[in-house]
């Protein structure tokens, strides 16, 4: 038995697709149960199971190994800082991690950063000799930016239609981000055939779909 731990909302809408194209058995209900954990049986390798979890805490599952595997986006992977394999990136749920703010803020010197990932932005403005304060806060990121909480904002971009609604603009893209396969270490090595497989027919599809497109 193989147990994937799989970041709900915009990383599991994106991988599962994908997960499907590649061959690779997913439950027929995954898209719309309440059901956190599902079975499915795969040929020659026994069954996956899988676990659906918040993206924050699909690293933790994954470095403990209560889960051999997980696909969780690189933000978050980086801003954990479990030690994990990764394995693959999945080229999915595409998005920018970027400093942004209110353009009058551009050439002004960064004192509060309001941001998701705290470690993250710590890394990023000390190794620019910055010494900024940073608020972490749990979602909608703009807003402090907005109402004048913080003078950046460290989020992430896709369309830039958040940022523009709301008057903000980027300062700098710090990391392209998207959905990685990560294992735990020592499943790698006692599973490492099913590993193995579901890694290589991910990248199989990947190359075909990047020759296709
Ligand atoms: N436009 C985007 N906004 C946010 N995350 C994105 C975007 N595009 C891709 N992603 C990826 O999806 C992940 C977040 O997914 P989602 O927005 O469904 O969860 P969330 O609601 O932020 O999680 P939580 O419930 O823990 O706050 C990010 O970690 C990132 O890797
Ligand atoms: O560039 P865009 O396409 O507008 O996408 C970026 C926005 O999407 C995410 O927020 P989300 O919708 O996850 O809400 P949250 O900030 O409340 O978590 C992210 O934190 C940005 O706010």
């Amino acid at each position: 038995m193989v147990t994937i731990a799989l970041a709900k909302g915009r990383t599991a809408d994106d991988v599962v697709p994908m997960w499907r194209r590649a061959g690779l058995p997913a439950p027929a209900d995954l898209d719309d149960s309440r059901a956190l954990v599902f079975e499915v049986e795969a040929p020659v390798h026994g069954p996956l199971r899988f676990l659906l979890a918040k993206p924050a805490d699909v690293p933790t599952y994954v470095s403990f190994g209560v889960a051999d595997i997980g696909v969780v986006g690189k933000d978050v992977l980086l801003e954990s800082g479990r030690e994990v394999y990764e394995l693959l990136d999945l080229q999915a749920a595409r998005c920018q991690l970027c400093v942004a703010g209110r353009p009058e803020e551009r050439d002004r010197r960064p004192r509060r950063v309001a941001t998701k990932y705290p470690r993250l932005a710590d890394q990023y403005f000390r190794s620019l000799g910055v010494a900024a304060e940073t608020i972490p806060l749990s979602g909608s990121i703009e807003l402090a930016a907005v109402i004048g909480l913080a003078d950046r904002i460290f989020d992430l971009v896709q369309t830039g239609a958040t940022l523009a609604a709301n008057g903000l603009v980027v300062f700098d893209e710090v990391l392209d981000v998207s959905a990685r396969l990560i294992a735990n270490r020592s499943s790698y090595r006692t599973k490492r055939q099913a590993i193995q497989w579901v890694t290589d027919q991910l990248a199989q599809a990947l190359t075909r779909e990047a020759v296709e497109s």
